[in-house]
């Protein structure tokens, strides 16, 4: 099963197409242990209501050593739970380190299934990564239009829009053409996968017909302002295809409280699936 059967299977199974950051931040913590323990029992308690987990590389990275420790442990107790990982790294680099970034983080220890990747320096240097993935089942999503307010710097605002569509065209008619298979859940999905966030509702039909065959992650859910009820644009028919994420809004939705965080969680997936007509079984 590859990376995005699997998500597609548990959107259908479980009815849910949220995507679970798993961003802890060391100041809400008294130390590597308290943040570790926690971080682990809210992807316990979420799991039923996520279709997938999203750790932030930097926020392990933050804590050196023990730091990928503890996102090893958070990813094998992922896969215990069946829960697919895509490791948010944004990686990006000439073709050389861009096949040791993708070793480590889509092969290595701490390896995602998937793994978010920076077009920046351009489509020839994402290749390392979606071969790798490809060879693992796994999946890349490129950065295409960012949550963030800055993202029109660069990426094009307003109606230009002009980088990011050009990055989706790429992504669409050069990466993520494989064959796919038919028939089965979530075999209409490439391993290229898109980022365009959730704070962008106008854009996300354009990007959701530009890119047919990629999985849309959609961050920016909840504590960037992006509301689950603006985000149909990104689905297929039957609420397929997209994944939208929510980080802070899910683990620390009231402090500490890991009944707050399922709440939260329990409440992203039904007001997904109210906007998209679909119900959870
Ligand atoms: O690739 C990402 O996940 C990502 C892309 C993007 O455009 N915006 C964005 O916020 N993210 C990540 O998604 C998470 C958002 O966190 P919250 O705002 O707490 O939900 C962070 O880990 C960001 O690094």
């Amino acid at each position: 099963m590859t990376f995005a059967h699997v998500v597609t299977d548990r959107t259908r199974r479980l009815g849910t197409r949220l995507c679970v950051g798993l961003d802890p931040r060391t100041e809400a913590y008294r130390d590597p242990d308290h943040l570790r323990a926690h971080t682990l029992d809210v992807l316990e308690a979420t799991a039923p209501y996520a279709a997938c987990v999203k750790p932030q590389l930097a926020f392990y990275e933050a804590l050196g050593l023990e730091g990928l420790h503890i996102l090893e442990e958070v990813c094998a107790a992922a896969r215990t739970l069946g829960l697919p990982v895509l490791l948010d790294g944004k990686r990006g680099d000439i073709g050389s380190t861009a096949l040791a970034y993708a070793q480590g983080w889509l092969t290595g220890r701490h390896a995602g299934a998937a793994l978010t990747v920076n077009p920046f320096l351009g489509f020839e240097t994402l290749t390392p990564f979606v071969e790798t993935a490809r060879a693992q089942g796994g999946a890349v999503f490129v950065l295409v239009k960012t949550s963030n307010p800055g993202q029109g710097d660069l990426q094009g605002s307003g109606v230009s829009e002009r980088v990011a569509v050009e990055v989706a065209r790429l992504c669409a008619e050069e990466l993520g053409t494989e064959e796919l298979g038919a028939g089965k859940p979530g075999t209409g999905y490439a391993s290229v996968g898109a980022v365009v966030g959730a704070t962008h509702p106008q854009d996300l039909a354009l990007y959701r017909a530009l890119m047919p065959r990629a999985l849309l992650l959609l961050p920016g859910l909840g504590a960037q302002g992006g509301a689950a009820g603006a985000l149909t644009g990104a689905f297929a028919p039957g609420g397929v295809g997209a994944l939208a994420s929510a980080s802070r809004g899910v683990q620390y939705a009231s402090g500490l409280d890991v009944t707050a965080s399922v709440a939260a969680a329990r409440t992203f997936r039904d007001d997904l699936n109210a906007a998209l007509g679909v119900a959870a079984p």
